[in-house]
């Protein structure tokens, strides 16, 4: 059981997900069988997957035509007919466990006892699934969320007798078809992610139920201030009211009686036309910013900080895969762990003990390890430690981009798919800490690019505008002017959406190379702004003022022919050759003669905003300054034996 015997995947169910893991799993390139109990239901899981996969190739989303990634689906109503050649069975059936008892008691008839058995169930214990067979040890979790197309996250779930074998095929599979997967190496309810959420919409609904807030002041400060995609109480009428009711219930947890009146009312959110607002008579979920007031963020975060602790603790997950849980599983705009690290865990700590005493209630009783940090002295960032460790001997932790060294190669990635990798406070002074503080001489050229497949970065995160005071939000330039003075060449790798900061950071950038399906702009002006990274001055020196003026007045995206035709990047490829076209540019950067670029860099970065004369008296001194490099005698000694020259930096 492994990756590589993987070749075939049978997905059971032609519903929501089973037709959407059925796509992605296609889109990867696999043959994949999607099975349903009736005719109608496969053809109308089959026509979801048609008209998706047809927008995607008009949006130029993936790499060949929908009609290729069709073919290797096939359909069926037979159970046998699906799995019998299969080496990864997804069963995503209705969540009854009698069905899916019946359904594994079949496929244990059907497959082979090396075929990968895998439930996408969200809320029963795949220990309790795995019952009816009796290879257990082939049965785990595969928790796609909800539309697996477009959600990055899989949660892959050991059951009690899960063999490490068959989860990492699991993951590894899960890596195979371009998710992003993370263990849950015990079978807790929730897996990580509906764990940490349930506090989320579950404490605002008790401070309101206990009128200490109000719904509007509780959702208005969760999104616009603490940076949330939505409030707790417009999430809960968007998935509806009755799914998490059903949750706490079957779970033995308390239910806040605000959401237990709604669903007696039948009042369920969005599906219903009226939940906590009203959708057909009033304006739905209409909070604004100053609706906030001083709800108590820090009793709905402590409570979420605290099932971290309980995920950490008790060795279900690491806080790595808790925080890329809740960042790609719910768009929460940054870590968990990282959060509380931020706040303080002794706040965190203070504040929950102080709540279990008030009111008794068990939801706040802390959890030892989050104690057991706090009385070690691992409170956090400013400690140095808390759930991560921030020693100072290496680069990092970073939380919101990834880094690679290699061959002189610094490979950075920004890291906020479910964001458009949007420009976070953390993230800008996470590359302002890279750039300033990796070792250059290991370094020959840098490259920058995002994660995901949507963008570069599509700007400053602007759920976080309405909490950031004016100082901050000029603060945007230092980490530009660290990568634009970064003392070797840097290279943007740009394959979707830049836009705002993004398009900013780019333009820090020495070169730019691009997918033709990206698209530019600064689309600041359009928010009441002005591009303030740098964008007004560089967008001028680059394109002139004629060009410059339309973006930033227009607030429009081009194309990247067009970006090619201004002038505004160096290439524009087609998505098959982007690869080899940055890999052509960066042999000539990585075997250049350091010092020779660093200067070249400096003269033409500095000359731009001097005079012609002083412009000219700095390259000159640049130019006497190499003459006694190392590099020269090498490079010349190079030109004259007819050989490659090997520049040292010296
Ligand atoms: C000094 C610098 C200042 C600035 O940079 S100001 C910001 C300038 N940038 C912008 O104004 C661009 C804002 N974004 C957009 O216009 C759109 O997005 C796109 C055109 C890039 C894509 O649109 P679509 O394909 O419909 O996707 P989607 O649902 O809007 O975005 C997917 C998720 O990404 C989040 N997101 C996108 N851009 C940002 C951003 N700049 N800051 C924070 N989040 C962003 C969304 O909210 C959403 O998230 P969810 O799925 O949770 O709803």
């Amino acid at each position: 059981m492994s990756l590589e015997s993987i070749d075939r995947v049978a997905v059971l169910g032609a519903g929501n997900m089973g037709h959407g893991i059925t796509e992605v799993t296609a889109m990867a390139g696999y043959d994949v069988t999607m099975r349903d109990i009736k005719d109608e239901f496969v053809e109308d899981g089959y026509e979801s997957i048609k008209w998706s996969l047809e927008k995607l190739e008009e949006k130029e989303m993936i790499d060949e035509s929908a009609e290729e990634v069709l073919s290797r689906i096939d359909t069926t109503t037979d159970l046998e007919e699906a799995v019998a050649d299969a080496d990864l069975v997804i069963e995503a059936a209705p969540e009854e466990l009698d069905l899916k008892h019946e359904i594994f008691t079949d496929l244990e008839e059907y497959t082979s006892g090396d075929t990968l058995l895998a439930t996408n169930t969200s809320s029963l214990p795949i220990s309790d699934i795995a019952e009816a067979v009796d290879t257990p040890e082939r049965v785990l979790g595969l928790h796609f969320f909800n539309p697996p197309v477009k959600m990055d996250l899989v949660e892959v779930i050991y059951g009690e007798d899960t063999s490490d074998e068959a989860a990492e095929a699991g993951y590894e599979w899960v890596e195979s078809i371009g998710k992003t997967p993370i263990y849950v190496r015990k079978d807790v309810r929730g897996f990580v992610v509906n764990t940490i959420v349930g506090p989320f919409g579950g404490e605002p609904a008790f401070m309101v139920s206990n009128d200490e807030a109000t719904i509007r002041e509780a959702d208005a400060t969760m999104a616009h201030e603490r940076g949330y995609p939505m409030g707790p109480f417009e999430l809960g009428d968007l998935t509806g009211i009755d799914v998490g009711y059903h949750v706490r219930k079957e779970g033995d947890s308390p239910i806040p009686p605000i959401t237990e009146e709604k669903v007696e009312a039948g009042d369920l959110g969005q599906k219903t036309g009226k939940g906590f607002y009203d959708y057909e008579d009033g304006d739905g979920a209409d909070y604004e910013p100053e609706d906030a007031g001083d709800f108590d963020w820090l009793r709905v975060e402590a409570r979420m900080i605290n099932r971290a602790a309980f995920l950490v603790g008790e060795g279900v997950a690491t806080p790595e895969e808790v925080d890329t849980g809740v960042q790609l599983g719910l768009g929460f705009p940054e870590g968990i762990c990282r959060r509380g690290d931020k706040i303080g865990l002794e706040t965190v700590l203070e504040k929950l003990e102080t709540l279990y005493e008030e009111t008794g209630a068990d939801r706040f009783e802390p959890h030892p390890y989050l104690e057991e940090l706090v009385e070690e002295g691992k409170t956090g960032e400013e400690a140095g430690a808390g759930f991560y460790d921030y020693g100072d001997d290496e680069l990092g932790p970073y939380h919101d981009l990834n880094y690679e060294l290699e061959d002189g190669v610094l490979q950075v990635e920004l890291d906020r798919p479910s964001r458009m990798n949007a420009l976070s406070e953390d993230l800008l002074s996470e590359i302002d800490d890279l750039f300033s503080s990796v070792d250059t001489d290991e370094v020959r050229v840098a490259t920058i690019e995002g994660s995901g497949d949507r963008a570069f970065s599509a700007g400053a995160d602007i759920s976080g505008f309405a909490d950031t005071a004016p100082t901050d939000m000029m603060d945007v330039t230092p980490g530009f002017e660290t990568v634009n003075e970064f003392p070797r060449p840097v290279l943007a790798k740009i394959d979707g959406f830049c836009l705002g900061g993004g398009l900013e950071l780019a333009l820090a950038c020495d070169l730019r190379i691009a997918t033709e399906r990206s698209s530019f702009g600064a689309p600041e002006i359009g928010l009441g702004l002005i591009p303030g990274g740098g964008g007004t001055q560089r967008l001028t020196r680059i394109l002139g003022e004629t060009r410059a003026k339309e973006l930033v007045f227009r607030g429009n995206h081009i194309d990247a022919d067009r970006a090619e035709d201004w002038g505004l990047i160096n290439r524009s490829v087609e998505r098959e050759d982007f690869d080899d076209t940055v890999g052509e540019f960066l042999d000539d950067l990585r075997s250049g003669p350091p010092i020779g670029l660093k200067v070249a860099k400096k003269v033409m970065n500095e000359g731009q905003d001097a005079s012609l004369d002083a412009a000219l008296v700095m390259e000159s001194q640049g130019f006497g300054l190499l003459s006694s490099t190392d590099d020269v005698l090498e490079g010349t000694a190079a030109f004259a034996e007819d050989r490659e020259p090997e520049f040292e930096g010296k």
